[in-house]
């Protein structure tokens, strides 16, 4: 039987002897390369958290005490350690393992949503709740040297640092890397602090004295302060977080099992906030990992278990052909610059940074200041494109609100993963975006439906200089092209009703739904219903042509790969309202204001209805439901001539 195999519990993990420990990591190691080569997954950041995390748990007893993962990709490993080995062939897949913590997985699990630099917020908030109901539990927040360059941290260690008595555990995971290295100030201070000259020699005396100085309440820790300090002196001076007014513990060999638990065990008895400065290596063990200069399988889809590489080739992707036209921009208009929020690689910028070095910037994972910072750029003449996942613009709403539409800055937002991604949880859909940008006044909305007017609409989206625009884009393999038969306005037309079809219903297709909506009124033609699908190309504010077009037929459908709540449905409702169209019936299919759970995209927008089949039979439903009631008004009215009511 393998160590691992008796593994079931942080309990199992507490008795083990230092040499099984050493086992048990390597267990775990090719535990991890085995399943999530097969499933795909965050196999960099959880071979990097092997040794930390069997610490954590050992010094700290979960759930008892809380513990917190920032973002929550690097939890595979608190995982196994808590009962869920058996779940990982069924990894990020539906009625699987989350890739997430899963409050409904375990009791251990805290924190769902994966959006990074939360989770000392949480844990100043869990600390405080322990200090006001008198409880002795331990808060412990594990976050990693990227998440520590988002603000809501700074936020968070600001509060911790206010009260020298409430006790709060910071275990920075620092392998120097997001996905590329961490950009900035702080990053530099913790390579200062990794790449002390004297760093592995007095690591090395760090350890001895780490492992010498006993485990000692806070009293007595005081006393010992001049010994800790020499430590931290002797491991390397450092200032930052100490003048802050939190203890600093650290750097420590986030690999070397005893000095992670003895510093740990220190931070436990301090009685106060404390940082553990965890130095480790993201895919730690696995060389093709380590040696991946890019992103050091930050994220991986299938790949070979011994090579690392994918067992399939990616077809392009929205992100390929943004990326290409961006840099093809990038020649023409000297003015554009790119950001990102320490996606450069996954949000397509990679190419642009490495034709325009100067003139791509990575801000770490601070979407707040980056739109800012856009504006910035933009008052002060260029005209910055800010690439970002459409989930995390939520954290930059009243920035882009406030800061660049209220100025009226030409600033271009590119929203890559809008609409479903599915796998990732909940709080990676792309779904909130049209509903918060339809809040914004005078900006502008684009959502091309395939790569040929993803390049169109991206082109004419940092054309506009007197305003905000945003395109937004799925995730994943893009169609090269879902052919126009004309275009009236800035609206293309995709279909028309069929010569001897009435014009029963107007189908407006937001973005990449417009290939699954002209198939769905294929099949609604063959039974006799017609069908006009148009794709509105700009979406914020709703064009007149779509109104117009609205009022030449019996029946107005929008789909929508975002939110309901405020989409595109209910701002054509409202234009239509506007406009006094109160004949025309209008409904709407789109995402429901729902949290949803982790599975493939496809399975989402199955169990949705928004599927070729699905669409065709909500519209059959609805007209049938319209001639039934014509029908049905027209024997009424029969029946209500003077004739008829005599029979
Ligand atoms: C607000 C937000 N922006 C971007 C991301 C995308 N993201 C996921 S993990 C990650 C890098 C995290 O780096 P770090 O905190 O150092 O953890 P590591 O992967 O190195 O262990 C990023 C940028 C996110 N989850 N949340
Ligand atoms: C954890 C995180 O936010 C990202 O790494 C996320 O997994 C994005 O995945 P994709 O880039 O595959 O959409
Ligand atoms: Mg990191």
């Amino acid at each position: 039987m393998t160590l691992l195999g008796s593994v079931h519990s942080p309990a199992d993990v507490k008795r083990l002897k230092h040499a099984e420990l050493v086992q048990l990591a390597s267990e775990i190691r090719h535990f991890l390369i085995e399943k999530v080569s097969r499933t795909g997954g965050h196999l960099g950041p959880n071979l990097g958290a092997v040794e930390l995390t069997l610490a954590v748990h050992r010094v700290f007893d979960s759930p008892q005490d809380a513990i917190v993962f920032d973002t929550g990709h690097q939890a595979y490993v608190h995982k196994i350690i808590t009962g869920r080995q058996d779940g990982f062939d069924r990894l990020r897949k539906r009625d699987g393992l989350s890739g997430y913590p899963s409050r409904t997985e375990s009791d251990h699990d805290l924190v769902e949503n994966s959006h990074a630099s939360t989770a000392l917020s949480y844990a100043d908030g869990l600390a405080r709740s322990f200090q006001l109901s008198g409880e002795s539990r331990h808060a412990v927040a594990v976050v990693g040297d990227g998440a520590l360059t988002g603000g809501m941290c700074w936020e968070a260690l600001n509060n911790i640092a206010a009260d020298q008595e409430r006790p709060v555990v910071i275990l920075v995971n620092d392998n120097g890397r997001s996905y590329s290295p961490t950009i900035g100030g702080l990053a530099e201070h913790l390579a200062a602090l990794r790449l002390n000259p004297s760093y592995e020699k007095a690591l090395e005396s760090g350890r001895r004295t780490l492992r010498n100085l006993p485990v000692v309440g806070r009293s007595l820790y005081t006393g010992l302060h001049a010994a800790k300090s020499g430590i931290k002196d002797a491991i390397s001076p450092q200032v930052m977080f100490s003048d802050l007014g939190i203890k600093y513990l650290g750097p420590v060999d986030g690999h070397d099992l005893r000095a992670m638990e003895h510093a740990l065990q220190m931070a436990k008895s301090f009685g106060g906030p404390v940082i553990v400065h965890a130095v480790t290596r993201k895919g730690n063990g696995f060389a093709p990992a380590e040696n991946d200069q890019a992103e050091q399988m930050h994220q991986v889809k299938v790949i070979d278990p011994e090579t690392g590489l994918p067992t399939k080739p990616a077809p392009k992707s929205w992100t390929d052909v943004y990326a290409e036209e961006l840099v093809r921009i990038g020649a023409e208009r000297p003015d554009v610059v790119a950001i990102t929020a320490a996606m450069l690689g996954p949000t397509g910028l990679k190419k642009f940074g490495e034709a325009y070095p100067d003139r791509c910037i990575d801000v770490g994972i601070a979407e707040q200041h980056g739109m800012t910072s856009a504006a910035g750029l933009a008052m002060g003449g260029l005209h910055p494109v800010f690439a970002v996942y459409s989930t995390f613009l939520n954290r930059a709403f009243d920035q882009l609100l406030m800061d660049v539409a209220l100025h009226k800055q030409p600033v271009t937002v590119t929203l890559d993963r809008s609409g479903i991604t599915g796998d990732d949880g909940a709080s990676h859909n792309g779904m909130w975006d049209l509903s918060i940008l339809g809040l914004i006044p005078g900006i502008q909305v684009a959502a091309p439906r395939d790569a040929v007017t993803l390049r169109e609409e991206l082109r004419e989206a940092v054309a506009v200089d007197d305003g905000p625009t945003v395109v937004r884009f799925s995730k994943g393999s893009v169609i090269e092209e879902v052919p126009a038969v004309e275009r009236v306005g800035g609206v293309d037309v995709l279909r028309r009703a069929t010569a001897g079809e009435s014009n029963d219903v107007l189908l407006v297709a937001v973005g990449a739904f417009a290939e699954v909506a002209v198939a769905a009124a294929e099949r609604l033609s063959a039974q006799g219903i017609g069908v006009t699908v148009v794709d509105p190309r700009w979406v914020v504010p709703v064009p007149g042509q779509i109104v117009e077009l609205a009022e030449q037929h019996r029946l107005v459908v929008t789909l929508e790969d975002c939110g309901r709540h405020g989409g595109f449905g209910w701002a054509l409702a409202a234009a239509l309202r506007d406009a006094e169209l109160d004949d025309v019936p209008m409904r709407d299919l789109a995402v429901p204001n729902q949290f949803l759970t982790h599975k493939s995209r496809d399975e989402v927008l199955s169990e949705l209805g928004l599927t070729e089949q699905g669409i065709a039979r909500r519209i059959t439903e609805w007209v049938a439901n319209q001639r039934g009631s014509r029908v049905s008004l027209r024997v009424a009215a029969d029946n209500e001539r003077p004739e008829a009511a005599n029979g």
